[in-house]
């Protein structure tokens, strides 16, 4: 029993104390993703995405934006804005135009959606009943509401009014590593806990009308998409019933120096402007060997070509970078380079398809751990500040 005097007068209320620490690391039980049924092929995006905002007579940045899209590394994405949606409201579509309204009214919805329908999958793969779900752990850069997407997509699933909840908005593409990070601490420090960790992103509150003014705009509007992933963590497998794909060994952040400004975003009565300075993949590259050198004491200080990567794959000239700065060979960033080309950049979403992807092509491969025959592996997130947010993870052994 807790006692808490507030103004003179007093309230007591019964508090149940959180269990005791787990046993083991927290390990990863399921996988889920989903992404909006409407595929945007580049190839084509540049002609639709001129015509929809009346911006053809722009001829010389329309040919800046095909080039920009053809170095994507993007086959399609996934977006909800559809060719309708978009005519239905045209200030979406208006450069500047005052559209948060319309835009929120789209994400406060599509977010928890898109996120309902890749936790049903996380949790079909667990393979335990949702009941046994105690925390929930939900990241989103698209849109802010009271209350958050977090409970949305608690009462989407019918999970029980005491799971705990963590609702992390504008974290951008980071939140990615952030989430597993929180329900790594969440699963370790109380037993039997089982995290529902997800991020969802839709690109309806960053979706800006071509212009000369915001160029940076241009490229984010080359790159990024829609997608859901969820997650179920928990330490302490129950042997039989619930088999781990990952462990997650450590996790750490940092800020990069002299990066101020490199990656930020500004939520506006025009929707989220974002801002990426041309050195994005540079300060990466230049900075992240360090930071990786000491989480990767942890595992014993692996080689770089013995890890497996999964790298938030920002950009095609952030993979290349960071590739050619840490002399990786060429297979290591393959699930990144996979996952842009499916779905391009979903923000905080993107890394956690790009771990699913590890797991499938170790599969694919006919590899003998989860990490595509390593043991040990990064999680590499990066967004504004510019955090660079690292996970090691440890793999399993397929049996193969
Ligand atoms: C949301 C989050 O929190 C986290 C995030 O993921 S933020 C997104 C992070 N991603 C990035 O910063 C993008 C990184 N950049 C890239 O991957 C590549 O540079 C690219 C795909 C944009 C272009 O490919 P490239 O091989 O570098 O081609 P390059 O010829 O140099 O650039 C193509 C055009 O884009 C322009 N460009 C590239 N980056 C730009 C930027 N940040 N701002 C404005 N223009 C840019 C270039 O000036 C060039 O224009 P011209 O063709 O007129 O000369």
């Amino acid at each position: 029993m807790i006692k808490i005097v507030c103004k003179n007068k007093l309230y007591f209320f019964t508090y149940q104390h959180d269990k005791q620490p787990a046993e083991g690391p927290a390990t990863v039980l399921g996988i889920g993703t989903a992404v909006p049924p409407t595929e945007f092929p580049q190839s084509s995006y540049p002609d639709l995405f001129f015509d929809i905002c009346n911006c053809n007579e722009k001829t010389e940045l329309k040919a800046k934006f095909k080039r920009i899209c053809e170095k994507s590394g993007i086959r399609k994405r996934h977006l909800f804005l559809t060719e309708e949606i978009l005519k239905a409201n045209p200030s979406i579509c208006t450069y500047m135009e005052a559209s948060l309204n319309v835009r929120h009214d789209i994400v406060v919805v599509q977010v928890p959606k898109l996120a309902h329908e890749a936790a049903v999958k996380a949790i079909k793969e667990w393979g335990r009943p949702k009941s046994e779900i105690t925390h929930v752990v939900f990241a989103t850069t698209s849109g802010v509401n009271m209350p958050g997407a977090d409970l949305a997509l608690a009462k989407l699933l019918g999970l029980k009014p005491t799971v705990k909840r963590v609702m992390m908005y504008q974290t951008g593409c980071f939140g990615g590593a952030s989430v597993l990070r929180v329900a790594k601490d969440l699963a370790e420090n109380n037993k039997g806990a089982r995290v529902l960790v997800t991020c969802s992103e839709v690109t309806a509150v960053t979706y800006r009308a071509p212009s000369e003014n915001h160029l940076d705009g241009l490229v984010g509007s080359a790159l990024f998409g829609d997608g859901a992933a969820c997650l179920i963590v928990g330490a302490d497998p129950i042997p039989q019933l619930e088999r781990p794909l990952f462990e997650i060994q450590s996790a750490g952040e940092t800020v990069l120096p002299e990066s101020d400004g490199a990656i930020d975003g500004h939520l506006t009565e025009a929707g989220l402007i974002f801002h990426l300075m041309k050195d994005v993949p540079g300060l990466i590259s230049k900075n992240i060997g360090k930071f990786l050198n000491e989480a990767r004491k942890v595992a014993n200080s692996p080689s770089w070509n013995d890890m497996f990567w999964a790298v938030h794959p920002g950009g095609p000239a952030i993979l290349d970078q960071i590739e050619e700065k840490l002399k990786l060979t060429s297979d290591k960033l393959q699930g990144s380079r996979d996952i842009l080309s499916e779905y391009g950049n979903m923000s905080s979403a993107s890394v956690l398809f790009v771990l699913d992807q590890i797991r499938h092509r170790s599969k694919f491969l006919g590899s003998s751990t989860t990490g595509e025959g390593s043991d040990y592996g990064f999680l590499i997130g990066f967004g504004p500040g510019l955090t660079l947010e690292v996970l090691v993870l440890r793999s399993v052994p397929t049996g193969e």
